[in-house]
């Protein structure tokens, strides 16, 4: 049986309806698909701190972090992957790409023209249907 790996996601909005979405780099697994910054939950760590510290780190901004969006298991040939996403906000700073190919504020309505990482799928379908 696969691996799960747990991975928590921000869905981070600004004032103008728009999604700030991040290319995973050539040399990433999953390369060259878009997905929500974050990263994999250590051990302990309640998924709304990882997401803090992981958005410091990609980044070098701060959150805060609102409600769940998705919770959901994905399998990849190489692990399953548990992708939880929340909606956040930027609350200090201007986020940098500092380990993605790119990042770019996409408006909600835009999303489904990128090529998503498939765990993605349902945390968008939920955003264009709810629209947070
Ligand atoms: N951060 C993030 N990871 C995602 C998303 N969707 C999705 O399938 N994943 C996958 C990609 C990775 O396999 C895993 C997250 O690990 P990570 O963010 O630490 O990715 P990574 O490339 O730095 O690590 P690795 O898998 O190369 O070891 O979850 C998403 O929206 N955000």
């Amino acid at each position: 049986m696969s691996k799960i790996i747990h991975v928590v996601g921000a869905v981070i909005e600004n004032e103008k309806n728009e999604i700030l979405c991040a290319l995973r780099s050539p040399t990433m697994s999953l390369p060259n698909l878009w997905e929500f910054p974050g990263g994999k939950i250590e051990t302990g760590e309640k998924p709304e701190d990882t997401l803090v510290r992981e958005i410091q780190e990609e980044l070098g901004c701060v959150i805060e972090v609102y409600e769940k969006i998705e919770d959901i298991n994905h399998e990849y040939p190489f692990a399953i992957i548990h992708l939880i996403t929340f909606k956040t906000k930027v609350v200090d700073g201007i986020p940098q790409a500092k380990e993605h190919a790119k990042i770019e504020w996409v408006p909600l309505e835009k999303l489904s023209l990128l090529e998503w990482a498939p765990a993605d799928v349902p945390t968008i379908n939920k955003l264009l249907g709810i629209q947070i």
